[in-house]
């Protein structure tokens, strides 16, 4: 039997159980926000349109204690629409909600697997672990696994190619210190310095339309929810499968000191080995710069407990 919760209801967290619910993932739905109404209106919501399902999971909502025995919880509170002009905007709100959250997760006896959405991501993903106290691996951020889908459908598009053919990692740090190491990234086996497709790729080109697409969600809706949500689901069908894929999540890097994105394997377990690829100096170096930076964030989020005290 597959337990998931989700705490944080916004524009993230109620796709994130539509879409569970209509590929048939998890057994048991936990949802949770601090708005007792949404809560229940995205139950009612979720209930309605199970109808037309033929698997009908049991969905509880405002119950931090039926989480105990949940497999993977995906942590999306926030204040989204504080993100629009500056995208670190969320990290004293998403400290409070972080706490918050964290006391009433550790008090549920929970031991499984946490994925958490919220922003700054890899900063935020460290404070939650500090809090929750569960082992680095088994708490994890999506990181810049979207950057890195964007810039396999910027590859894609240029070269006329599906986006399935492009492998590699952006690094670093979500909508911040983005590392793209072009030294891993290959189209059906090429690298970039090769003509592919009979195209020539180039690099900056390719750097600012997968920018770009971010761009035009966010002026567009003021969020994004879609691709965030269906890399969420995909990062918890690989924790309940146990499927050991790579992707580069936000996770603890002992080489860096610190929580940043950097590609690893994900299971069961939660984290895995990780890809230890031959990267150029220059791109170690962005990593470092990155950890840096997510390092002073984390500092900061501490210093907010210690103002608190
Ligand atoms: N990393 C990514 O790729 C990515 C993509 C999209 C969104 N995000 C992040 O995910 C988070 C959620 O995004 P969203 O658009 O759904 O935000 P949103 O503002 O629409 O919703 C956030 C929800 O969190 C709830 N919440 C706040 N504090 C809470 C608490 N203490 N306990 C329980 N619930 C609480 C709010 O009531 C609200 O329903 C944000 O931090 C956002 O920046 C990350």
């Amino acid at each position: 039997m597959s337990k998931i919760g989700i705490i944080g209801l916004g524009h993230v967290g109620r796709l994130l159980a539509h879409q569970l619910l209509v590929t048939g993932m998890g057994d048991e739905l936990v949802l949770i926000d601090r708005d007792d109404q949404l809560a229940l209106a995205v139950q009612t919501d979720l209930r309605d349109a199970a109808v037309a399902l033929a698997g009908h999971p049991k969905i509880i909502i405002q119950d931090y204690a039926a989480l105990r025995d949940a497999q993977v919880i995906v942590v999306a509170v926030g204040k989204s629409s504080l993100i629009a002009d500056q995208p670190m905007a969320e990290l004293v709100f998403n400290h409070d909600a972080i706490k918050q959250v964290a006391t009433q997760v550790k008090t549920s006896g929970f031991t499984g697997v946490v994925l958490n959405l919220s922003n700054p991501n890899e900063a935020v993903t460290a404070y939650l672990q500090q809090q929750l106290l569960l082992p680095p691996k088994q708490v994890l951020g999506i990181g810049t696994v979207l950057e890195t889908a964007r810039l396999h459908r910027a590859i894609a598009t240029a070269a006329k190619l599906a986006p399935a053919s492009v492998s590699g990692f952006v690094y670093g740090q979500h909508d911040g210190q983005q590392v793209f190491a072009w030294s891993t990234v290959r189209v059906n086996g090429q690298s970039l310095d090769q003509t592919i497709n009979g195209h020539h790729l180039d690099h900056q080109q390719l750097k600012i339309n997968a920018d770009l697409d971010n761009w035009y969600t966010l002026q567009g809706l003021g969020y994004n929810a879609s691709a965030a949500c269906t890399w969420a689901a995909r990062i918890v069908r690989a924790i309940l499968t146990d499927e050991q894929l790579a992707l580069p999540v936000a996770i603890f890097q002992p080489q860096y000191e610190g929580y940043v994105s950097f590609p690893a394997l994900i299971g069961r377990q939660g984290i895995g080995n990780l890809l230890l690829l031959n990267l150029y100096p220059v791109e170690q170096a962005g990593i470092k710069t990155a950890a840096a930076t997510i390092g002073q964030q984390v500092a900061a989020l501490q210093r907010m407990d210690e103002n608190n005290d």
